[in-house]
């Protein structure tokens, strides 16, 4: 088998999303929410393994990039978004590595899973990636603090779906969670996710400002029965983003309520993931934790701005033997 053929085999990066079916969602059950615990030593102790264990190699570290290629949700959250950076941004979700590179590699077709953009930027990255079959998500409800009047967070959720997103990630209320208001957390998930229609809805925990483990596993776990479709760690903008013993905490949230309800709940770790590296400890723990299913678009995205460059990076010493200089893996 060549370099080429190999790790085309090796992945299932570049094939078309197929959603599986959406988290239906279910009344809120207190006891099941409050009986939730998480064993903070426990988890960092399994998180600290991970880094120095799981190393992949050759053709098959090509292909587990090639792989969070296709799982990324490409980002650009800034106050200074342009049309042109947007478009600039699309054209490389479409393309994310050169194409010689591509070639080289048998992934010809390989896409991004999403680009990820502010409301204002949703009907130009909507018209960028025309054709392509890629989703623009859109950060809503008044990302990134949640805290404009309730009515608007709603409003806007519509506005962005009537512009062209099909996804929309939502952020929720801090102080449900940090004062245990789990209904009022739940109602406002079950509200956002209603006004999402035919879009699916990522709940953004901003884990970084919620507290404790125990805390994070609470309000995943009330997401989840409020049907979100997924649950992402942070916006990006918290001083702590996305850790892998949040990660953790998220995942086996996750297990619980697919071993409860049936449903497959997706899982969206976002800000400072931003190498190679760090994309392939992320998805070891997936594959360990929640198994391969999770390893594909409909389940599983990497919310970053920066790290498809890195990656771009490995694959050309992969393929070439030469590391090329950051700057020339510009994303937009
Ligand atoms: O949701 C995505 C995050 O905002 C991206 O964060 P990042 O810029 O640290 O990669």
């Amino acid at each position: 088998m060549d370099g080429r053929s190999e790790t085309a085999e090796r992945t299932g990066a570049g094939l078309p999303q197929t959603w599986t079916a959406r988290n239906a969602g279910m009344p809120l059950d207190l006891d099941w929410v409050r009986s939730v615990q998480a064993n903070r030593s426990a988890i960092e102790r399994r998180c600290a393994t991970l880094p120095g264990r799981r190393s992949v190699k050759k053709a098959h570290q090509a292909a587990w990039l090639c792989k969070a290629i296709s799982l990324i949700d490409l980002t650009t959250l800034s106050g200074d978004d342009t049309e042109g950076r947007v478009a600039r941004l699309c054209a490389k979700a479409r393309r994310p590595v050169r194409a010689d590179l591509l070639e080289a590699l048998g992934m010809e077709g390989l896409t991004v899973g999403a680009v990820c953009v502010y409301h204002e930027m949703v009907a130009p990255a909507v018209a960028a990636l025309k054709g392509s079959g890629l989703p623009v998500a859109a950060v809503s409800t008044g990302f990134p603090a949640g805290l404009s009047p309730f009515r608007l967070r709603v409003a806007e959720i519509g506005e962005s779906v009537a512009a062209g997103a099909q996804e929309i990630d939502i952020v929720i209320s801090r102080r449900h969670v940090l004062t245990g208001d789990w209904e009022a957390l739940y109602d406002e998930m079950a509200q956002f996710r209603a006004a999402c229609g035919a879009a699916h809805v990522k709940a953004i925990l901003a884990t970084g400002e919620l507290g404790s483990l125990r805390n994070v596993a609470r309000a995943s776990l009330v997401c989840m029965m409020a049907g979100a479709d997924f649950i992402k760690t942070s916006t990006g903008k918290e001083s702590v983003n996305a850790t892998l013993p949040v990660g953790l905490t998220m995942m086996r949230a996750i297990r619980d309520y697919h071993a409860r309800t049936g449903a497959k709940v997706g899982f969206k770790p976002a800000g400072g993931i931003s190498t190679a590296k760090d994309a392939l400890t992320w998805l070891a723990l997936v594959k360990e934790e929640l198994g391969r299913d999770w390893l594909d678009p409909a389940l599983f995205r990497f919310g970053a701005s920066s790290l498809l460059g890195d990656i771009e990076r490995q694959l050309e010493h992969h393929v070439t033997g030469a590391y090329s200089a950051g700057w020339r893996h510009a994303l937009a």
